[in-house]
């Protein structure tokens, strides 16, 4: 058998191509992992909003992960879009049971345009049975406050959130800096519970920062499924998403996706 890494990611689907499954497997290819998917759900989304969304049946959920578990051992994992508290419970059970390692969260609650991609009740299934199983948990700070129930408001707040989440049992934190106001360079912080170390970027002013999130937990993903550290996963998903942003497509009316081939271009 060869040793390429795989990399699964459990998450919605995009139809539009930006987010989600999509960006993940595009940013998965892209760094040199063989990507592999559970869907939890399918949205009807384009790059001005979601439609509709459709849940994909719990034991369906649970059926694709056996088969993967069955076969084809990841070397590393994401979890994104996964809507409800019984999905949750459903794909934490099951990272348990095989013990997968290099577990990556993401945990995504509302899209760009507002729609609800987590339910309102599923939060605290999210912060009791996924987080401790978390390596690296990537919350925004919209998600970041949600999980702590505080404000966050300057940096003190963002160490005191990464803290925070390190108490529930992820073991290492990025709050990202995405959502930190235009004039605020988008800066990420990192928590290992010893270290805090800030990961700069360059803000853009773009509308075409659809699957931004996704984007740079696949890029984490994917470089822990190579091999590398987890430092030097986020640096380079910093870099990885950089690019995507520099680079826009220009496609759709709304938030367009970013570009996943940017950092192949300049970078391998
Ligand atoms: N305008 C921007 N310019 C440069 N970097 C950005 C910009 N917006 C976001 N980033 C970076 O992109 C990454 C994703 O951050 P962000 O806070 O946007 O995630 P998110 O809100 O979860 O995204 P999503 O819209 O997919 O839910 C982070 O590294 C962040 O610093
Ligand atoms: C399916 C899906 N997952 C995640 C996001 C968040 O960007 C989105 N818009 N759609």
């Amino acid at each position: 058998m060869s040793n390429t890494p795989k990399a699964l990611t459990i998450a919605g689907s995009d139809s539009g191509g930006g987010a989600g499954i999509q960006a993940d497997l595009k940013t998965f290819q892209e760094l040199g992992a063989y990507g592999m998917s559970v869907i939890t759900a399918v949205t009807a989304q384009n790059t001005k909003g979601v439609q509709n969304i459709h849940a994909i049946p719990v034991e369906m959920v649970a059926d694709q992960l056996k088969s993967i578990a069955d076969d084809l051992r990841p070397e590393s994992l994401k979890t994104g879009m996964l809507f409800s508290a019984e999905i949750i419970e459903a794909v934490s059970s099951h990272i348990e049971e095989y013990q997968w390692t290099n577990v990556v969260v993401d945990p995504v609650m509302i899209a760009k345009g507002g729609s609800e991609l987590l339910k309102k009740d599923a939060i605290e299934a999210l912060k009791k049975h996924l987080l401790p199983l978390a390596d690296i948990l990537t919350p925004n700070i919209p998600e970041a406050e949600q999980l702590t129930g505080r404000k966050i408001e300057n940096k003190q707040d963002r160490e005191d959130a990464a803290k925070f989440l390190h108490g529930l049992g992820a073991k290492k934190i990025v709050i990202k800096g995405g959502h930190l106001p235009n004039e605020n360079e988008p800066v990420d912080l990192y928590y290992d519970g010893e270290r805090m170390i800030e990961f700069e970027g360059k803000r853009i002013i773009t509308t075409q920062t659809h699957g931004t999130g996704c984007t740079f937990a696949a890029a984490i993903t994917a470089e822990l499924a190579v091999g590398k550290s987890p430092i030097e996963a986020v640096e380079t998903a910093k870099t990885f998403i950089q690019e995507a942003i520099s680079a826009p497509l220009h496609l759709g009316s709304g938030h367009g996706p970013t570009n996943h081939w940017a950092y192949r271009r300049k970078y391998q």
